[in-house]
């Protein structure tokens, strides 16, 4: 199929300026049509000249009255001018802005000839019902309480508008309480209606809704997920992300903005983009799907006092950062880890994941892709301790980064090279250190210098790890990874120049949501 041959070409007029508009199988283009004489008059090329992918056309249809916005100036000529060319059509499309931010734009082309303006919406609508990745209906679920609250005023006057631009039909949900959505996706949804998901809420919501499909898919397949081992199998539905929560990594991170216009329109043009999912377990438990940060110690302890103050908003996340700064807590315990191999490049490679990334392209079909991963070394049984390393030490923090975790607090994100679809996670190991070292490693996280070149830090690609807290093996009983209660006794330390108290146990967050234990295995 040639993709340059044309399927339209006519003149049409843009304002009161005629131009030759063009119309093959990938691009709309429009430029003067007296553009040689007006390129010899100095005006640059791109103020007359401008084409737009097909596949970033987010409609088009008939106008009218042509109402372009024209100035009171031109009124009158306008108004002459829309008498002779009476009949007209609007393209709106993806306009690309600052920094990976989306917005749709218009254009509007106006003729005296109506049949040749239904030809040219006829037949670019034909071009875009070719596009098969593009949703044609979604199922909508908005948190009404993340972030700032803003979830549905953000969904109804940011995002509504543009998918009902684009032909979309949607099923709009409003939670009425946490895990409502997971568990609709889990029982009830008649998922077959629906050619994705749409998210509006932060990456608690997004993990809610990660769930609620996962655990359907696994279900319908009769996948056991508390089978350490189990061979899940991915997920049919695609979910878009609104972000409208307190961090929006996830959308961050995939996006590289965390913007509602712009993930509505990367939405609208069917976008995707595969993402690694962990499974975590505490032995046959299973516990949580993590994509973003699994932390154990200073997040964990931060996410715990947090979760005591969401009447705050986003702003519990700076209050308990410096009261856990300030307890400055270590936790003994071993972790242990499968690291990654083959080219998967390592966490300090500075190589960052975008899109077309060589790393998470060609990848295999999803079944190859995971049993390449539980594999080679995986054979060895169960106490597999042929290529697992294994580390003891006294920790202040240890993070798995599956993503990068960009997003506006730390543009970079918590492991800058992480990659969204490698099969593997970023160990990042923080060893008891002094304040002022942890405070130097946390700055790094908001600006150019490398958070991970310190002494106390270590990362690894991993494509499996384990953690067992000190105190778990000491004192042997079965319950004794269930955390412990440390209400009341939960230490700051403010007078103490070297303060190192440590807890037995701190919490493991997943994905901003706590873990009920702190010795887990993840894959
Ligand atoms: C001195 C400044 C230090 C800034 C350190 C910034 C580190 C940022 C790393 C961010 C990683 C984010 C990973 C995202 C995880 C989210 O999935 C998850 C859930 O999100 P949701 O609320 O939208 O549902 N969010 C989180 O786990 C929240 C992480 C919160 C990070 C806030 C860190 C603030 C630290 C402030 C330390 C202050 C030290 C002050 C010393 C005087
Ligand atoms: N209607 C609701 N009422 C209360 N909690 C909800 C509701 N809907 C979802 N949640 C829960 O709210 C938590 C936070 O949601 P999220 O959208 O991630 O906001 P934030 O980023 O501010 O944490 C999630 O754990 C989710 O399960
Ligand atoms: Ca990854």
């Amino acid at each position: 199929m040639d993709k340059q041959a044309k399927l339209l070409s006519s003149r049409l007029f843009l304002k009161l300026r005629q131009v030759e508009v063009v119309l093959n199988r990938s691009v709309l283009t429009w430029r003067e049509a007296d553009k040689e004489r007006k390129r010899s008059s100095g005006i640059s090329e791109a103020a007359h000249g401008r084409s737009v992918q097909v596949c970033e056309i987010v409609a088009v249809g008939r106008t009218e009255d042509g109402d372009d916005k024209r100035t009171r100036k031109s009124r009158k000529e306008a108004k002459r001018h829309s008498q002779l060319y009476p009949y007209a059509f609007t393209v709106s499309f993806v306009m690309r802005t600052r920094q990976h931010q989306w917005r749709c734009s218009e254009v509007t082309f106006h003729c005296n000839d109506q049949e040749l303006c239904n030809q040219w919406v006829r037949v670019t609508n034909e071009q875009l019902s070719l596009l098969t990745n593009r949703p044609k209906s979604l199922l909508v679920y908005i948190n009404p309480f993340g972030g700032k609250r803003c979830g549905k005023r953000i969904y109804e006057q940011k995002v509504a508008p543009v998918f009902r631009r684009a032909g979309i039909s949607t099923d709009v949900i409003v939670t009425e309480h946490a895990n409502h959505a997971r568990d609709h996706l889990k029982t009830e949804a008649n998922l077959d209606k629906y050619d994705g998901v749409v998210c509006v809420g932060g990456d608690g919501m997004f993990s809610e809704i990660l769930h609620g499909l996962v655990s359907r898919t696994q279900t319908d397949h009769g996948v056991d997920e508390n089978q350490p081992d189990a061979e899940l199998v991915s997920c049919s539905l695609r979910i878009g992300i609104i972000p409208a929560g307190s961090t929006d990594c996830v959308c961050f991170a995939t996006v590289g903005a965390n913007d509602p216009v712009t993930s509505a329109l990367h939405i609208i043009v069917g976008d995707s983009q595969p993402m690694d999912v962990c499974s975590v377990h505490h032995d046959d438990i299973f516990l949580r799907y993590s994509v973003s940060l699994l932390g154990y110690g200073f997040y964990g302890d931060l996410m715990t006092d947090s979760e005591r103050k969401r009447w705050l908003g986003p702003a519990r996340y700076d209050l308990s950062g410096v009261k856990t700064f300030l307890s400055h807590n270590y936790y003994e315990g071993t972790v242990s880890f499968l690291p990654a191999e083959g080219n998967l490049g390592n966490p300090k490679d500075k190589l960052q994941c975008r899109s077309g990334c060589r790393i998470c392209q060609h990848k295999p079909s999803s079944k190859d892709q995971h049993s390449e991963m539980s594999d080679k070394k995986e054979k060895s049984p169960k106490g597999d301790s042929g290529d697992w390393n294994v580390i003891h030490g006294k920790f202040i923090a240890i993070n798995a980064a599956t993503m990068s975790c960009a997003c506006p607090r730390s543009p970079k994100g918590m492991s800058p090279s992480a990659h969204l679809a490698d099969g593997t996670t970023d160990l990042i190991l923080v060893r008891k250190c002094s304040r002022l070292n942890f405070f130097r490693h946390l700055l790094r996280h908001t600006n150019r210098n490398d958070q991970f070149d310190h002494s106390f830090v270590e990362v690894h690609r991993v494509r499996k790890f384990r953690f067992q807290p000190k105190h778990h093996r000491l004192d042997s009983l079965e319950d004794l990874s269930e955390p412990l209660q440390k209400k009341g006794f939960s230490p700051i330390c403010l007078a103490q120049t070297t303060c190192s108290y440590s807890a037995a146990h701190s919490s493991w967050t997943c994905d901003g949501e706590l873990l009920p234990h702190a010795a887990i295995q993840v894959r």
